[in-house]
């Protein structure tokens, strides 16, 4: 059967029905996702040696996200989350963005930076200039510490170096900017980081402090862009309704912190999945939703085009990896690279991008339209159904009478649940 995403119903089958339905769709073999049981996941014994102190694991529910097509190509998207409607929010906006061909995606050169402070240096106009002088020197010494990477077409692309004014005097601060090709990058740039900084301060006449990658990783940008259908979203007024929800979270800090909180919703749920640094990436995404007048604004923008659709794009640092941290250690992690079918890291941070944007457009539109509440609180009302003592055979019978009722709430479902059992 040709790859699709389109599974439709996949959301009233069983868990294990669920996963044969996702790995046939996927073009997979089921073991490739068999790690997606926690019974074939991450062991006590591989987390004892991931970090310290290890007491045991903590599982999250895995979603795969349908419809999904991206330039071209249908995917299947593993999304860890605790948050109920978010992967139904992104399915449903990845199924509207097929009616215009689905999401365009693209991405810079995996460039990360590593900042190595110098400290006390008396004249940081010409010591910038001389260790812009010793540019080779400097990135060929950063270079050495990592011939595996330089073997694999990455290392130290340029140097840049910025005073930074502070409280404390003026600081050089040079910068590496290096192609970490299908890594995160950090373990890679802060080796390097801290193999030029005692050179770097001597060149600048100074003493080296900080030597660390910056998450603001402005050089390792991700881009999607989809068009969403007007008559498929209810007509031009709703169209306008999706405009104004964006003009305010860009002129609005206060809106714009819950907007982009949307957009990390599906960011960082495909993030976790596939064993990355969900905090890098949060840290990256903030960091980057500066305006030019320097407000905290809106990440994605949202514009009515020549024929009255919406044309939604998103750019932001993605600094994801496939071959370091956790990726490569974490057998469910490794199970979702493998249903997403990615071979580098810039697809990979392209597909979370798309995945980003489809979730924002999702939320926003159901703001926009009938408020949050109908779609999230329905999904929602299992957890309280199974908060409550509901069994897995009582829950539909308890969601069903919550939503009619309107009342999502823990304590009506306590009544609702005791009716069911008594037969009322
Ligand atoms: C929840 C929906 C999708 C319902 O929307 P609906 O129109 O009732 O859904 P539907 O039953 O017509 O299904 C349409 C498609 O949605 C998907 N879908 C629909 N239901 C399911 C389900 N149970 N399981 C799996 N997939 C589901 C599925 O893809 C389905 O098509 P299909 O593929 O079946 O042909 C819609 O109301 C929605 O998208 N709401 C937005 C929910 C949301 O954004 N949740 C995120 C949490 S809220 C938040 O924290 C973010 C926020 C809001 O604060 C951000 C901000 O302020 O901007
Ligand atoms: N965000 C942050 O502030 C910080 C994050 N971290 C953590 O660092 C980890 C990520 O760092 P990262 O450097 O990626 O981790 P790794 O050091 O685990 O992986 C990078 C290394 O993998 C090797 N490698 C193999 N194949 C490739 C390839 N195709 N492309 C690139 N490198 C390849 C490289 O050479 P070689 O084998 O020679 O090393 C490279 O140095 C994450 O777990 C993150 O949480 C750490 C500090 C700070």
């Amino acid at each position: 059967m040709p790859r699709t995403s389109r599974i439709q119903g996949l959301r009233d089958l069983s868990v294990e029905a669920r996963r044969k339905s996702v790995a046939e769709a996927a073009g997979v073999e089921a073991a490739a996702i068999a790690a997606f049981d926690p019974a074939q996941g991450l062991g006590l014994g591989q987390a004892d040696h991931m970090i310290e102190n290890v007491a045991g694991v903590l599982a999250v529910p895995l979603g795969v996200a349908t419809n999904f097509v991206i330039n071209g190509t249908e995917v299947l998207v593993p999304m860890a989350t605790e948050e109920a409607s978010v992967v139904a929010a992104a399915s449903n906006s990845a199924k509207v963005a097929r009616i215009h061909g689905g999401f365009s995606t693209s991405s810079t050169t995996p460039v990360m930076q590593a900042q190595v402070q110098i400290v006390g240096v008396a004249d940081p106009e010409a010591g910038r200039v001389r260790l812009l002088e010793a540019r080779d020197e400097l990135i060929a010494l950063a270079n050495e510490q990592d011939p595996k990477l330089v073997e694999f077409g990455g290392g130290v692309r340029d140097i840049a170096v910025r005073l930074v004014p502070s409280r404390a005097g003026t600081y050089v601060v040079a910068h590496l900017q290096v192609d970490v090709r299908d890594a995160m990058g950090a373990n890679a740039v802060n080796t390097m980081a801290e193999a030029v900084a005692s050179r770097a301060a001597e060149i600048a006449g100074g003493n080296s402090l900080l030597r660390i990658l910056t998450n603001k990783a402005d050089l390792r940008l991700s881009r999607a862009r989809a068009v969403f259908d007007a008559e498929a979203l209810g007509g031009p007024e709703v169209v306008d309704n999706i405009i104004h929800a964006a003009a305010l979270a860009e002129a609005d800090p206060y809106r714009a912190a819950t907007h982009n909180k949307g957009i990390m919703n599906g960011i960082t749920a495909v993030v976790l999945a596939t064993g990355n640094d969900t905090r890098a990436v949060e840290a990256g995404a903030h960091s980057h939703a500066i305006s030019p007048a320097g407000l905290y604004t809106s990440l994605s923008r949202f514009e009515k085009d020549a024929d009255g659709n919406v044309a939604a794009s998103l750019e932001l640092p993605m600094p994801v990896g496939l071959v370091g941290g956790a990726t490569k250690v974490h057998p469910t992690a490794q199970a979702a690279v493998k249903l997403l079918g990615v071979s580098t890291a810039a697809e990979l941070a392209e597909i979370i991008t798309a995945v980003g944007l489809a979730q924002n457009f999702g939320a926003v539109r159901a703001l926009a339209t009938e408020g949050i509440q109908r779609g999230h609180m329905s999904l929602h009302a299992r957890n309280i159904a199974a908060t409550v003592g509901a069994t897995a055979e009582e829950v539909p019978a308890v969601v069903a009478r919550l939503v009619a009722d309107k009342k999502v709430r823990a304590d009506y479902a306590e009544q609702v649940l005791a009716d069911i059992r008594a037969g009322r």
